[in-house]
């Protein structure tokens, strides 16, 4: 009897796999049965920009696999040499009013069902992660990376202002000085100096391993209660959260008028054109 209800959860799950998998064609969601650990793969070519469609996925995606009672969440790329690129940049360009506005909720948005999910999360960075791209795998709770790639915030470096929660995700990751320094310098890690730094927590030589390690560390929560690991993990970051949780409508409409000054449109026109140049030498 009781060998037949497992044989019936153990289906079950695989049909929640197999629709889970078809949510987006941006993101690939798979869940592995034994564990119940759900691999979030991000598949926006060609570099994982986040544009409103993408950050709208990922959302809906996380949210998802929380409702399906999954045991944790590893964040990954279906690019073997990009993480994820950040914002993409073209919907920061002379924008739409509304589409702008749209698209900085979802990135709040997702970022708060990120950072604040209730089930243990990892990054597995096999590529570069940059800006917004960072942010994704700073809000995890443990991350691995590959090495030769890069990761940081370079927001500065190209007119941004960084907005709080930005900060605040490296602030719940690195001491003050070392936040202070690298969002001030616009400093993007090599994977050792990201190691170095602790802004990750171990390097692997594959995407392999590097989903292992990810398992790993989803798996050591195995013996704790699920629902006072989610409620401890919401109380140690809600100062982290607490502005956006309150107030995003301020946060919201700051970043919308510093994305609509003329200082910050003409040093996205200089820096997209920097982009396109190198990719023409
Ligand atoms: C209040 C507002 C301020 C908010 C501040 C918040 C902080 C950060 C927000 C962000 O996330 S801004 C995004 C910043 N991201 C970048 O600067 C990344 C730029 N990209 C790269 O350095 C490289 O593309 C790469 C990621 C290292 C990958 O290099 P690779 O050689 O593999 O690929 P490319 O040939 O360079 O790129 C392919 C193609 O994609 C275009 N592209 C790359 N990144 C972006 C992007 N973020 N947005 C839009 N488009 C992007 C790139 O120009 C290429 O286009 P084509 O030339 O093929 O047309």
């Amino acid at each position: 009897m009781l060998r037949s209800r497992t044989k019936l959860i153990e289906l079950g799950k695989r049909q929640l796999c197999r629709s889970m998998c078809k949510s987006s064609e941006l993101t690939l969601v798979e869940v592995d049965d034994k564990t119940g650990i759900a691999t979030l793969t991000m598949n926006k070519p060609p570099v994982n920009s986040c544009n409103l469609e993408f950050l709208r996925a990922l959302k809906s995606a996380m949210k998802e696999i929380e409702s399906n009672k999954c045991s944790g969440i590893i964040l990954t790329s279906s690019n073997d040499k990009v993480f994820s690129s950040g914002l993409d940049l073209n919907e920061l360009r002379q924008p739409n009013p509304e589409r702008l506005a749209t698209f900085w909720k979802e990135l709040q948005e997702m970022w708060v069902t990120l950072y604040l999910s209730n089930v243990p999360t990892a990054a597995a960075i096999n590529g570069h992660a940059l800006a917004v791209g960072c942010v994704m795998a700073a809000a995890c709770e443990y991350r691995v990376m590959l090495p030769d790639f890069t990761i940081g915030i370079h927001a500065t470096k190209f007119g941004y202002v960084v907005p709080p929660f930005i900060v605040n995700t490296y602030l719940s990751v690195l001491p003050h000085p070392v936040v202070e320094r690298a969002l001030l310098q616009g400093k993007i890690f090599s994977t050792q100096e990201a190691l170095q730094i602790n802004l990750i927590d171990e390097v692997v030589n594959s995407k392999d391993e590097a989903l292992c390690k990810c398992a790993d560390f989803i798996g050591s929560f195995e013996q704790t209660n699920p629902v006072a690991r989610a409620l401890t993990k919401r109380q140690l970051r809600a100062p982290f959260a607490k502005q956006l949780l309150e107030d995003p409508e301020t946060e919201l409409r700051e970043s919308l008028e510093y994305i609509n000054t003329p200082l910050f449109q003409e040093s996205l026109d200089q820096y997209l054109l920097q982009l396109k140049k190198k990719n023409k030498k």
